[in-house]
Order: structure tokens, then sequence, then C-alpha cells
């Protein structure tokens, strides 16, 4: 497969903010851009090919009423799209590197990669765990919801994306960081036999015990993984400019030696970054910190 290693990199953008509450996160795809990914990479011996954006219409009215889910015919119009490019590039051998954008995207990115590998790994680096359903959902944010519909669970229009038959196991799926976690995600979680390595299990264990053991997950038995990873994962105080912020996340650090281990592992066939939000940022630091994460998931050392 084409593991991370595979020196051809497609960059797509998904400037998607449907999915959540606070405006600005369709901005994330420039931020990081302006943020020099494609030169960091380069200096890195990989070749990029910047497909651009995926067209996303305008949001015209931030609620959208009488709707339980919000948006939810952009964001399936646009996740259709996304999965259809991620499907085409990984059929020419290109890895892609998806810039989001809310966390929505993940599904068309995820149901993408499905069409190329059918036991599919993913590491879901978030404050969350994106699992809510159509019926358990507080918010109606379809970002709360992305992992559960990767996993088969959710509103039809959303399930159906790339094929209804294209979904990720629980037994290969990891989350890593969370923090806030919904009354009915915890039933899901449980119930689904997803491993969930918490604050509290990073605070106890350490990143390096956490990232072992989730590696092992993720690549046993399958034939590559995905990096999920919402900025939100972070602490606020590294990464301001997220939409739901959630003290208490992984530091700088601790979110580094993860994508060095993961780089050492040499199992990533995908990758997206979400949730940048340049309005909520100060001076742009979360998107300069999403680059720099990006350098070291690729194969960035600081010796
Ligand atoms: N990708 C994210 N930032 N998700 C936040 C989800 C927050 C909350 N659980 C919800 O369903 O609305
Ligand atoms: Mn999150
Ligand atoms: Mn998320």
């Amino acid at each position: 497969m084409n593991a991370v290693k595979n020196n051809k990199i497609s960059m797509i953008g998904v400037p998607l903010q449907h999915g959540a509450d606070r405006i600005g996160v369709d901005m994330g795809p420039s931020a990081i851009r302006g943020s020099n990914v494609q030169h960091r990479l380069e200096a890195l011996g990989y070749q990029i090919q910047d497909l651009g954006d995926i067209h996303v219409n305008k949001m015209i009215e931030a609620y959208a009423a009488g709707e339980k889910l919000k948006h939810l015919k952009e964001i399936r119009n646009v996740n259709s799209r996304l999965c259809q490019v991620i499907a085409d590039e990984i059929g020419k051998g290109q890895f892609p590197l998806v810039l989001g954008g809310d966390h929505s995207i993940a599904i068309g990115t995820i149901k993408g990669v499905l069409q190329h590998v059918n036991k599919l790994g993913v590491i879901w680096f978030d404050a969350h765990t994106d699992v809510n359903t159509e019926e358990t959902t507080f918010s109606g944010n379809i970002h709360g919801m992305s992992l559960a519909v990767a996993l088969g669970y959710g509103h039809q229009e959303l399930v159906s994306i790339g094929g209804i038959d294209k979904k990720i196991r629980s037994e290969n799926v990891v989350i890593i960081g969370a923090r806030s976690i919904d009354q009915g995600e915890r039933k899901f979680l449980k119930e689904k036999g997803i491993r969930v390595f918490t604050m509290h299990d990073i605070d106890r264990n350490g990143m390096k015990q956490v990232m072992e053991e989730a590696l092992e997950i993720v690549t046993n038995g399958t034939d590559g993984v995905h990096l999920s990873l919402d900025l939100d994962g972070m602490d606020p105080d590294d990464a301001p400019g997220v939409g739901t912020p959630v003290s208490g996340g992984m530091s700088y650090r601790e979110s580094h030696l993860a994508m060095e281990m993961l780089y050492e592992r040499d199992c990533l066939v995908s990758a997206e970054f979400v949730e940048v939000n340049p309005m909520l940022d100060q001076h742009n630091k979360t998107a300069r910190t999403a680059v720099e994460l990006i350098g070291s998931v690729f194969g960035e050392r600081i010796l």
C-alpha cells in the first residue's frame, strides 16, 4: 500500500464549516497552506501535488430551520465529492493529505480510502469521540458524528456515501486524547468495544506507552492506517484556534511524539488535519502547529 514513505502526496483542501457551530473553520485549508506546508514536505523529499479545494457551497444560514442534522445535504454532497477524489488519488498511487475544514470531512476521506483498503485501521486524535448519531446528538452538528458514520452508524444519507458496505470495524479503531464525551457516546463506545485512550491514560502511562498500544491495535490484521487528527485534541494553550476547545489536552511534545512514532511504524495510507479555525486563532498558531505536526508525521526529526 501507499505507506507514508512512498514519496508522492496529494494535498486536498476541504473548506467545509457546515458541520460545526463556530464559523471560520472553512478558512483552515488556506491557513495551513499559508504556513508553508508544501515547502516543509518538499524539504523532506516528497513530491507534492496540491489539488486545491473541494467545492463547497457558501453557508447561507447558520441554522437551517427544522433540521435535526444541520446542513445534512451540503455535508453529504461535499463528502461524496471528497470520497471520489480520495479514491482516485489512491488509485494513482498517491498518498492523500486532507486539510480541513470541520471534522465531518472524515466521512468522505475514510469512505474514499475504503474503496481501496478493505481492512483499515483508524487513529482518531481528538478531545471528543465524534460517535454521536441522529438519536444521541445534543447539538445536531455533524462533526460530532463522523466516526460513528465511518463505522456504519448514523443517517442513511451519510452512511451510504461510497457504498453502505464500506465501513471500518470497531476493533480497528483507537481514539486518543478524549476528555469530553457525551452520554450517548459513552454507551456507543462501550457497546461497540472501541478502545479509547483518554487524557487519564496519557497522564498515567505516558504517550509512549499509549502509542505503542494504539499502534498495535490499529495495525493488527489491517492493510493500512488512516490518521484523523482534530487539532482540539491538543491543549488549547498550544492550539487555541478551534471551535470546541476543551482544557487539559495533549501537550505540544506529546503530540509530536505520537506523530514521530506513527512515522516510525510506517503504516499510514492517508491523513487529515481538521478543525483549524483561523478566526478563533492567535496569530495563526494553530495552523502553524498543524504544519509542524504534519512535518513530524512525514519524518521530520529534531536531530
Ligand atoms: N469534531 C469536533 N470538534 N466535534 C465536537 C463534538 C462536540 C459534541 N460532542 C457534539 O456532538 O456536538
Ligand atoms: Mn474535537
Ligand atoms: Mn473531532
